[in-house]
């Protein structure tokens, strides 16, 4: 039986709760064929956890793009991109890759980390990437960057820097509000171009979120490839990324990783979707 092919370009979190590892499980759990052009390899320090980012030569991502865009695929999505040149090079992989299910998750900083991985970028992911972006999901802090508007704090901020991000060329965004957003619920904005949508669950008091962004963005890209529409395709992703954060757990005395298999095995928070 064929499966939907789905291609992640991304980095490598070597404790697997984000990055590639993240995609890969996600899109297994979704019934697809994972496939990954790996851009960097984090890893960290034993003593203390923090995060140290090392780049593959980029002539060995090229050739793993035109590896896996041999196959044909059904979908991308983007991940941490380290470099302006990296960007460039995904984006031109995306518009090669024939697909319009593509989804652009503009990573810009590991959670607990506030250093941003290269200022550059921003303006590299708005020229090569967000023009190609049938989804695009920022966080607060992303969504900020993203529209030059600074980070949201409320919903109607949200609402103006997702129409910022639209203009940019993006079909559709999702803001993910998550735990960062004050609101009694974890909230995330979708707007499609033409309209507003709340999607709430439960705000997880846990801190085991490590991975949400990548596992909600790879759950919408299996999605597409599924043939979902993309307002199904974000729903879904909000109920399977709310299940992997509610069963999140310890790795060890620094981080927390969500689930990915946890909506198969445990079911899936409700989520309310409101027109807004
Ligand atoms: N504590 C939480 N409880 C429930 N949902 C959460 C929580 N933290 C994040 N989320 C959800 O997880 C998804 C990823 O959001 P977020 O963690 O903000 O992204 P990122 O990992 O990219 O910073 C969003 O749907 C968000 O609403
Ligand atoms: C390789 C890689 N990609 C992406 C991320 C972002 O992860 P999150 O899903 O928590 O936003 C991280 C964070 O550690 C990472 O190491
Ligand atoms: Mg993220």
């Amino acid at each position: 039986m064929a499966l939907k092919k789905t291609l992640t370009i991304a980095g490598s979190d070597t404790s697997g709760g984000a990055g590639m590892q993240a995609d890969l499980k996600t899109f297994q759990e979704h019934g697809t064929y994972g496939m990954v052009a790996l851009t960097v390899v984090v890893t960290m320090d034993p003593n203390g956890w923090t995060h140290n980012v090392t780049p593959l030569p980029t002539e060995l991502l090229q050739k793993q793009i035109d590896t896996a865009l041999s196959t044909g695929i059904d979908a991308v999505k983007t991940g941490m991109l380290s470099t302006e040149e990296i960007i460039r090079m995904a984006g031109e992989a995306i518009a090669k890759s024939g697909t319009s299910n593509v989804v652009i998750d503009p990573v810009m900083v590991c959670k607990g980390d506030d250093e941003v991985l290269n200022p550059g970028n921003t303006d590299a992911m708005i020229q090569h990437l967000l023009p190609l972006a049938a989804v695009t999901t920022p966080n607060l802090f992303e969504a900020g960057q993203l529209a030059g508007t600074g980070t949201p704090k409320s919903i109607d901020e949200m609402k103006t820097a997702a129409k910022k991000i639209h203009e940019l060329g993006a079909k559709a965004v999702v803001i993910k509000g998550g735990k960062a957003l004050a609101t009694e619920k974890a909230t995330d904005l979708f707007f499609d171009g033409a309209t507003f949508y709340l999607l709430e669950s439960e705000k997880v008091a846990s801190t085991f979120n490590h991975g949400a962004g990548c596992t909600f963005a790879a759950s919408v890209t299996a999605n597409l490839a599924n043939g979902l529409s993309v307002k199904e395709a974000v729903i879904e992703a909000k109920e399977f990324v709310s299940a992997a954060i509610a069963h999140g757990w310890a790795l060890n005395d620094y981080v927390g990783p969500v689930m990915h298999g946890a909506k198969s095995r445990f079911g899936a928070p409700a989520v309310t979707v409101t027109e807004i």
